[in-house]
């Protein structure tokens, strides 16, 4: 238990601690500097209010009129100070929570962005829903990290004052709390610790796989409706929510029995603070008033120290959270420190080089389930395009992806002209959500290019009459629904002659084209300066490149002329 403890305190910091030492670090500091003391001011207040709640009732009981407005009046003007200062209180704290997740979000964004991750950490076993742990898991950590940060210090104070008062008034009470608190956490974290954390941990992946099958639904919504699919995907999720079901059940079951624990841990206070000073009162040792300032004493002490009793439920959810964005940092980490021992070796990448060129690749699958080719040495000089030829499933995307640094599975050495200077084209074009401007500039929006040019752009690419149909060129529609298969492909030509790269690799980027119009888009390409690399199943595209790669799936391979090369796929 105790390691377990102490690896999720680690945990918790290396999460949180960022934050405190980075470019905001003076703005947090202060705001929780200014939180401190607002704590602070609340526990004096409850400690004075305390104060004349017993003076006032002694007053009533000794029917002193003086004495009991009087009281009153310090009351009422110790809650013109308190008011405010709670309310403020809230506001700093989550002002603090939210800044602190903008910040975090943007750090896990940025890993999440940078080296591919959100590619290669697709679909990875050991890292279910990605995008919860960024928008809720981070979201869930700063604010819980504060509340409970807070309320620690808070107990301390609350501990440190209110102990004082009921030393004062008996020490049997104080021995008492002591023995009671103890017990009552080392009961709580035994018993309830470990089972509600793993609970807690499975509901968040099982809500987040409900929702996403949810998601999944809308995405594919065409394809679902085509296949008649709606039984299969309506069983599937329900047995999403199945699972969350219950588990939330187990989770209900164990809260019930942590709360019977806590309900009679507290309510029994109700009744031991006067029983234990009531001799004392009832013999005229102690006012009235005083049994119930120990009474508020002993609660306030009590609820100091019974902070983890109090909050165990949502310390448990917190801390399964802590576990899953710790997870998540060391996948972005990179492979290492995620300790994922991969069997095969890395393909080498050089980037900036003059030409792409191949040294002696051999290329697996990304688990090393399966060698795609074996020893490939190959050059593509510039204007000399290759065109990558083999039946279905023998690995032609797959060499593409390891050409672009996609996939690196494997052992050779791969050189590459600068990321810039390449464009891919997938089969299935990527239609971002935005204006038909955006899709033509995709991916890079900075461009500045004139209306003219880009409407001219479309006629390249034989949509002459896309943008008016569409609205114009900053109209948004979900283009992937209103755009044709073929439609999407032209416009992803578009954004190709656009940018004019050196190398263009195209994987079965026109397969949903005529002949006619595939042609043409050749055509275009061909009169400027993109080398192709191509792969596709139509023996009309040789004309477009000087060389032939052909793969038989078991790792073996041999380059031809495209001249004169006779296509048998
Ligand atoms: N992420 C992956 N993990 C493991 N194996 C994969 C993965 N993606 C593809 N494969 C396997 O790698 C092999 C090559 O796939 P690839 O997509 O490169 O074939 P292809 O030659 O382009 O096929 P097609 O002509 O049908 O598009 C296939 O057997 C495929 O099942």
């Amino acid at each position: 238990m105790k390691s377990v403890n102490r690896q999720l305190w680690q945990r918790f910091l290396d999460i949180a601690a960022p934050y405190w030492c980075s470019e905001e670090r003076w703005s947090a500091w202060g705001r929780l500097a200014l939180l401190l003391l607002l704590l602070l001011g609340q526990t004096a207040f409850a400690v004075l209010l305390n104060e004349q709640t017993g003076e006032f009732t002694s007053a009533l009981a000794a029917r002193d009129e003086h004495r009991f407005w009087q009281a009153i009046l310090l009351c009422l003007g110790l809650l013109v100070g308190a008011v405010p200062t709670y309310a403020c209180y809230y506001w700093v704290r989550d002002t603090l929570g939210n800044h602190w997740r903008r910040w975090l979000t943007q750090r896990f964004l940025l890993r999440y962005f940078g080296d591919r991750h959100y590619y290669s950490l697709n679909g990875l076993a050991a890292l279910d829903n990605p995008d919860q742990r960024i928008a809720e898991d981070i979201n869930t950590f700063t604010q819980r990290s504060l509340f409970f940060l807070l309320i620690l210090i808070g107990a301390t104070m609350q501990l440190t004052a209110f102990s004082q008062v009921l030393w004062g008034i008996s020490h049997t009470l104080v021995y008492f709390l002591v023995v009671y608190a103890i017990s009552g956490t080392v009961i709580t974290l035994r018993v309830y610790g470990k089972p509600l954390t793993g609970l807690n941990f499975r509901q968040l992946k099982r809500e987040a796989d409900l929702r996403y099958s949810l998601v999944r639904v809308r995405e594919k919504a065409e394809s679902i409706a085509l296949y008649r699919g709606e039984q299969q995907e309506l069983q599937q999720i329900r047995h999403r929510f199945g699972l969350a079901y219950d588990n939330f059940r187990q989770l209900i079951r164990g809260q019930f029995f942590l709360n019977l624990f806590q309900y009679g841990y507290s309510m029994l206070t109700l009744v031991l603070p006067s029983m234990l000073i009531a001799e004392r009162v009832l013999s005229g040792e102690l006012e009235v008033g005083m049994a119930v300032r120990a009474a508020g004493a002993f609660t306030a002490v009590l609820s100091a120290v019974s902070v983890v009793i109090d909050n165990f439920e949502s310390l448990s959810r917190f801390a399964a959270g802590i576990e899953r964005l710790d997870v998540f940092s060391h996948q972005l980490d990179g492979p290492a420190a995620a300790g994922d021992k991969r069997a095969a070796g890395r393909i080498e990448s050089i980037e900036g080089a003059p030409q792409l060129a191949l040294e002696r690749v051999t290329l697996q699958t990304p688990g090393a389930e399966r060698v795609l080719v074996r020893e490939l040495s190959l050059a593509v000089e510039p204007g000399q395009g290759l065109m990558v030829v083999g039946a279905s499933g023998c690995g032609k995307s797959s060499l593409l992806r390891a050409i672009v640094g996609l996939w690196d599975s494997g052992s050779g050495k791969i050189l590459r002209p600068h990321p810039d200077e390449i464009m891919f084209l997938p089969q299935q074009p990527y239609m971002l959500l935005g204006s038909l401007r955006s899709q033509l500039l995709y991916p890079r929006q900075e461009r500045q290019v004139g209306d003219q040019e880009l409407l001219a752009l479309l006629e390249r690419v034989n949509l002459p009459d896309l943008a008016e149909r569409s609205g114009g060129l900053d109209a948004e529609l979900d283009w992937e629904k209103t755009l044709s298969m073929g439609e999407q492909q032209r416009l992803a030509f578009a954004r190709l002659l656009l940018t004019q790269p050196r190398y263009a690799i195209l994987d079965e980027a026109t397969s949903a084209l005529d002949l006619a119009n595939e042609r043409w888009l050749y055509q275009q390409l061909m009169d400027g300066q993109t080398t192709l690399i191509s792969v596709g199943h139509r023996s009309t595209l040789l004309t477009y490149h000087s060389q032939v790669l052909e793969l038989d799936g078991n790792g073996g391979w041999q380059t031809h002329l495209a001249q004169g090369y006779r296509f048998e796929h």
